[in-house]
């Protein structure tokens, strides 16, 4: 289609359903940027960007000339694309997917059903928790649940279902005992499964490079709505992972404001309970 009748068509004198139709497709690409924000498929974006583009300039300007070029981008690169695009952006493709399926359930209670002042304990118990074990150098990864049931990861690891309590994280972390190894999963005021084995995120360049349990940390909040909070065995640093980001340095007080905004608690509930 030529550009004259491309602008006829998104005209809204011409066609009335022009502003509705550039409306959708403005949501649309603003829901998937949000999605792909500060991850990963951004660099994959532009490197194919810049790949589509060439294959734009040759098509046009050069497509006699570069013959040889030509042929290899129509034959090899484009198909190449369009069977990578879902390979390459299979987490995205997930999250994006999931949370239209989320946003349209509304029979799902988030955080177990839990009720505020139970987040507000949980998040008490966290970041006591994630100090005491940074201080003393102890590497731990807890998963909290949201909307997207975790239940799948924790029946590969060990079901405790037991209320969470400080000293309870504390020991499931320390250093030898039976379940320190892998990740706790917290739902609402319970702490539902330990020793659970997390998908890894393929992302591993951050401030530092990522190890195994940074990489745990992504891989689940890159594939599901929860999030990771993470203490380094090797520096102690306390990091946050939320949508595949990760916040990382924080203190006792930062993470607990960026845990009650993420769980929805506002923390004035504190000081009246
Ligand atoms: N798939 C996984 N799911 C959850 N935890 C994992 C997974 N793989 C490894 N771990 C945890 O990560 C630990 C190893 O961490 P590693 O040193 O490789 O990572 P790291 O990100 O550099 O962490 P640290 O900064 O604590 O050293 C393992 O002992 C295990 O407890």
């Amino acid at each position: 289609m030529d550009f004259a009748r491309l602008w006829s068509r998104l005209n809204p004198l011409t066609s009335p359903f022009a502003l509705l139709d550039i409306l959708i497709v403005a949501v649309f690409f603003y829901w998937i940027f949000g999605i792909i924000r500060g991850t990963r498929a951004v660099q994959l974006l532009r490197g194919m960007g810049v790949v589509l583009m060439a294959a734009f300039v040759v098509g046009t300007v050069a497509n006699d000339r570069l013959s040889t070029l030509s042929w290899l981008l129509n034959n090899i690169i484009n198909p190449a694309l369009i069977v990578g695009v879902p390979i390459l952006f299979q987490p995205e493709l997930r999250r994006a997917l999931e949370s239209l399926g989320r946003s349209s359930n509304l029979i799902t209670r988030p955080f177990g059903g839990a009720n505020r002042s139970e987040l507000l304990e949980t998040i008490t118990v966290i970041c006591r928790a994630t100090a005491q074990l940074s201080q003393q150098g102890v590497g731990a990864l807890i998963v909290i649940e949201r909307t997207t049931q975790l239940q799948e990861y924790a029946d590969r690891g060990v079901i405790l279902d037991s209320r969470i309590s400080a000293p309870l994280l504390l020991n499931i972390f320390y250093p030898n005992s039976p379940l320190h190894d892998m990740a706790v999963i917290v739902r609402g005021s319970r702490i539902l499964a330990a020793n659970v084995v997390m998908p890894l995120s393929e992302d591993v360049i951050g401030p530092r490079r990522y190890g195994t349990r940074h990489r745990a940390a992504k891989g689940i909040s890159e594939q599901t709505d929860a999030i990771s909070v993470v203490v380094s065995e090797e520096t102690g640093a306390i990091s946050l992972v939320n949508d595949g980001r990760m916040a990382s340095y924080l203190n006792e007080s930062r993470l607990r404001t960026m845990l009650a905004g993420l769980l929805r608690v506002p923390l004035e509930d504190e000081k009246k309970s």
